[in-house]
């Protein structure tokens, strides 16, 4: 399993008056398979997840992927930590459902006749064999998500970082989607308001005001979270 370390990292941006913090210091070692970001809106958990690919940089501090600087090895960090947004079409740029998944697997299928071949196992892997000349703007919510979850898996990350990736879907989809991430081998960093999901996680922080409020037992953080809510 690969390891995320936070060593005092604090975020803050630009505003009309000065600074505003919206990550407090905070240090974490994350090794656990699958883990879960929950807490209010606004509360910091999408920056905690974008500083594991450098989407976000960090202001202080170091965020480290298997002992990997994000700031100075942005590009190796990258390869490692795939990264799937709440709206599939944040991902999916190429024309067809084929094509998408063929470009992630540019570094891996040099050839392009093998690539493309290799695009359309991947779709069948998903369920979505018959896919291939879709056009990736013409799919429902739940076939786009699991069309940029193959994309991203087909980068062979060793960590995925799901920012809501249920949220747009409906209840079947939702737990088909939920599901096949917790099911990965891939260590999962997974922001989500549903806390069923969360709970089937190994570990649950609970972000509050740029903060990690508490941190650890699912069960525990999740009862800790109801009652504040
Ligand atoms: N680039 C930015 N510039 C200014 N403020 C920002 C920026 N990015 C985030 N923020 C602010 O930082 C805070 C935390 O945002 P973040 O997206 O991390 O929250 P979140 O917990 O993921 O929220 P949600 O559950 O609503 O998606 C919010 O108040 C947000 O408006």
């Amino acid at each position: 399993m690969s390891g995320i370390r936070l060593e005092q990292v604090t975020v803050s941006v630009p505003t009309h008056d000065g600074d505003r913090r919206i990550l407090e210091e905070t240090s974490l070692e994350l090794t656990e398979r699958r883990i879960a970001l929950v807490g209010p809106n606004g509360s910091g958990k999408s920056t905690l997840a974008r500083l594991l690919n450098g989407l976000v940089p960090a202001t202080t501090g170091r965020v480290l992927v298997d002992g990997l600087d994000v700031a100075r090895e942005g590009r190796e960090v990258r390869r490692r930590v795939g990264f799937m947004f709440t709206d599939p079409a944040a991902q999916l740029v190429m024309p067809t459902a084929r094509e998408d998944v063929a470009l992630s697997l540019r570094r891996t299928h040099p050839d392009k006749a093998e690539r493309l071949a290799a695009a359309d196992r991947v779709l069948a892997d998903f369920g979505l064999g018959g896919f291939g000349d879709r056009s990736v703007h013409g799919l429902s919510g739940g076939e786009g998500q699991l069309l940029a979850l193959a994309g991203v898996l087909a980068t062979e990350p060793s960590v995925l970082v799901a920012d809501e990736p249920t949220t747009l879907l409906d209840l079947g989809n939702s737990r088909r989607i939920g599901d096949l991430l917790l099911g990965l081998p891939q260590q999962l960093v997974l922001v989500t308001h549903d806390l069923e999901l969360a709970a089937r996680c190994d570990r649950v922080l609970l972000v509050r005001s740029g903060r990690v409020e508490r941190d650890g037992d699912p069960a525990d953080v999740i009862d800790h979270y109801r009652v504040t809510a």
